[in-house]
Formats: structure tokens, C-alpha cells, sequence
């Protein structure tokens, strides 16, 4: 079993890293939703990269955990990734190099804002500064070179370059016992982010919270938008080689990420494709729609997410991706492909404090917070709120 870790007791205490990604801007613009949204125009659909096109940021804040200063609250993490000489911790700070729509790119910067460092150092965590990663140059860079376009994947050279980049990041830093919490951005970030954390640790267990299930392939998408994509390019039942897109042969280049289906659950599914519909059930895909919330409850659905990644592998890590959508657009109306249904506040919050208490986590992501759709800063605060739960907070 993974060692307790106890926020009162003197210990080896893990690492944590937060990188936000922004800018995944397009793929908000056609997505099928309801409510407002900010959608290019012909001409920056054409050519994307521009002077106020990325807005891209890694945000890495490497944080050790503090000890002897909290209360009897206890979190457990898995032994791996506790970093004892972790003294080397380490920020990315945000840079923006724009985009023409305010979008998910000031996500992770308004998380921020509402005190999201303050709070992880209440929690214990500590957090240091890290130089950011140009991602605007390596977007640009990818713009300028690439010779095709598909439409069944949109800006695929650009995604493919940023997500690379990330499991770059993400890889070294779960390799050196940090606990890297992602910050989007939209889901297409999720390739990147899981590529890292499934070369570094293959038996990764991942709860992917979402109103979609974000499985289509570039052939079966009718939207052609990345973000409904990044689990299809996990999955080698899909897409078993990766070079087929445009900007992701380096997924086929050295260890090659692949998540099995039964190391993947889904929870607060409501708005699922045809295509990915029948996947789901191919593959035998576990999955707790909203049908099963209501009917079960949140507390039972949790559990049975949870043994279904565990039972089997008790001290696997977990990772959990969390799509801000997943909750109802009562609560999280400033997003992207807002869907009427979803987890109401106190759902919202179990999940993540469930996963917490599992002991497993190792590695967390919050995305599609986009604050201009929907004019007040609820949706940001709640994603704030969901980010401090992933991450310790509880109510006692
Ligand atoms: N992460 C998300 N918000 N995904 C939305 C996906 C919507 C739709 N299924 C599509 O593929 O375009």
C-alpha cells in the first residue's frame, strides 16, 4: 500500500507541478454546444498562427509538499512520486501571446488569479519558479512547416506540436516525483498530458470527467475539433499509428503512449457521438453517465469508478482529467460545449475529493474553463475550487 502522508507529519513529502496550457482556442469555435461563444472568422480559420493567434503558457509550478504546519487531515499519495531532494521546485510563470478571442487561454491565468498558489501553499504544497516553454515559437515554428492540412483534424500541426511539448514536460517531471496538475486549455491537451504520464507510468488508472467522452477519431468526428479527439489518439483499438495525423508522429517514435480501455472511466457522460457511442461499447469502455448518477447517486458511482481501476492494481496511480463541462451550466456556464444535465455543485466537488482519498492520485488537469463566454467569474471560481479539491482541500 502507498505510504500515508500526513499534512501534520515530518516526511518525505511529494511534488507538484502545474502547467497550464492555453490557447487550444480552435477547436472552441464550430464544437456543437449550446450558449454563446467567440468563433473565428474565416480568415483566422485559414491561418490560425498569428501575431494574436497562440496563447500558449506552461505554467510549471513545482511544489513539495510542506509538513508540520496542518491540520489531521490526511491525503494519501502513491510512494512514487514522493520526491525526497526535492528542494529543485520550480514555477512556469504564464506568458501570453494572444489570440483574437478571449478564450481558454485565460483560463489557467484567472485560476490563478483567484489564489490558486496561496491556496496550495495552505494546503502545503510548495510552489517555486520555472522558466515557461516557448510554445508560441514551437506552434509558429509547426505552422510555417507543415504541407498539409486535414479537416477531419483541425490544426492538427499545431496541437501535435504544443501536446508534444507537454508530454515532454509532464514525462520528466512524473519521472522526477513531481505531481504535475495541468492546467487548459482545452481537452485536446489531454494527448499531451497523457502521453507524459503514460510513458513515465504505463499502469496510469485515468478518470475522465466530462459531459463528452472526447473519443472520436479524425474520421469519425463531424466537428473535426481536437478536443473531442485526444482519448482516440490514446487508444491503439483507434488509432494504432499515430502518424496518420499530421503533427503527432512523434507519438510513434519511442516508447509509444497507449491507454488500455479498462484503465479508463468515464464520469458525467451526456453528450456522446454515434461513433463513440458504439466504441464505448466495443472496447468495453467503463462509463457512468448522468443516467447512473442520478440513479445511483455520486457517492456509489464514485466508488465503483474507483474499484474498477484499483481492484485489480490497488496501488496504481490515477490520473484524473477534468472537463469543466462535465458540471451543469447552472454552475460552469463559461465554457465551450456547455451541455444541459451535468454534476451539480456538491457532485462537482465530490469527485475530485473522492479521487483525493483514494490515495492514488498522482497526477491531475482541469480544462475548458473559458471566462469569456459567460459574462461573471462563477465558472472560474469553480474551477478554482475543483483544482484546491484535487489537491487536498476537504471540508474537515
Ligand atoms: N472536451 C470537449 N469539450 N469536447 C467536446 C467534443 C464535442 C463533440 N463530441 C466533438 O467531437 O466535436
Amino acid at each position: 500500500m502507498p505510504p500515508t502522508i500526513s499534512y501534520h507529519r515530518h516526511a518525505a513529502l511529494p511534488s507538484l507541478g502545474i502547467y497550464s496550457i492555453s490557447g487550444y482556442q480552435w477547436s472552441v469555435g464550430t464544437a456543437t454546444d449550446t450558449g454563446p461563444k467567440a468563433v473565428r472568422t474565416d480568415a483566422e480559420e485559414a491561418s490560425p498562427v498569428g501575431p494574436v493567434w497562440w496563447a500558449t503558457n506552461v505554467v510549471g509550478n513545482l511544489t513539495e509538499w510542506a509538513s508540520g504546519m496542518f491540520s489531521s487531515r490526511q491525503v494519501q499519495y502513491p510512494e512514487q512520486q514522493t520526491n525526497p531532494g526535492a528542494s529543485d521546485s520550480e514555477v512556469n510563470a504564464p506568458m501570453t501571446f494572444g489570440q483574437p478571442f478571449v478564450g481558454t487561454d485565460s483560463g489557467p491565468k484567472l485560476i490563478r488569479e483567484h489564489g490558486l498558489l496561496k491556496n496550495l501553499s495552505s494546503l502545503g504544497w510548495r510552489v517555486e519558479d520555472h522558466p515557461d516553454l516557448d510554445f508560441a515559437t514551437i506552434c509558429s515554428r509547426a505552422d510555417a512547416e507543415k504541407s498539409t492540412r486535414d479537416p477531419n483534424a483541425k490544426h492538427s500541426q499545431l496541437v501535435g506540436a504544443g501536446t508534444k511539448v507537454l508530454a515532454d514536460l509532464v514525462e520528466d517531471k512524473l519521472s522526477t516525483g513531481r505531481f504535475p496538475l495541468i492546467l487548459g486549455g482545452d481537452h485536446s491537451i489531454g494527448i499531451g498530458s497523457l502521453s507524459g504520464i503514460l510513458r513515465a507510468r504505463p499502469e496510469t488508472g485515468v478518470i475522465w470527467v466530462d459531459a463528452h467522452a472526447d473519443l472520436n477519431t479524425p474520421s469519425s468526428s463531424e466537428s473535426g475539433n481536437m478536443h473531442g479527439m485526444p482519448l482516440a489518439l490514446l487508444m491503439a483499438e483507434l488509432v494504432p499509428d499515430r502518424r496518420v495525423i499530421p503533427g503527432f508522429e512523434w507519438m510513434e517514435e519511442g516508447i509509444k503512449p497507449f491507454l488500455s480501455p479498462d484503465s479508463l472511466v468515464y464520469v458525467g457522460l451526456r453528450d456522446v457521438d454515434k461513433m463513440e457511442r458504439q466504441y464505448i461499447k466495443e472496447l468495453g469502455i467503463k462509463a457512468f453517465t448522468m443516467y447512473d448518477i442520478d440513479h445511483l447517486g455520486i457517492g456509489r458511482v464514485m466508488e465503483m469508478a474507483l474499484s474498477h481501476l484499483l481492484d485489480r492494481a490497488p496501488d496504481r496511480p490515477l490520473h484524473i482529467s477534468y472537463d469543466i463541462d462535465a458540471v451543469d451550466p447552472m454552475y460552469a456556464p463559461a465554457t465551450g460545449t456547455a451541455v444541459r444535465g451535468g454534476l451539480t455543485w456538491r457532485e462537482a466537488h465530490f469527485v475530485a475529493e473522492h479521487v483525493v482519498r483514494s490515495g492514488n492520485l498522482a497526477s491531475a488537469e482541469i480544462v475548458e474553463v473559458n471566462e469569456s463566454l459567460s459574462p461573471g467569474s462563477e465558472t472560474v471560481e469553480l474551477g478554482h475550487q475543483l483544482v484546491t479539491a484535487m489537491l487536498g482541500e476537504a471540508i474537515l
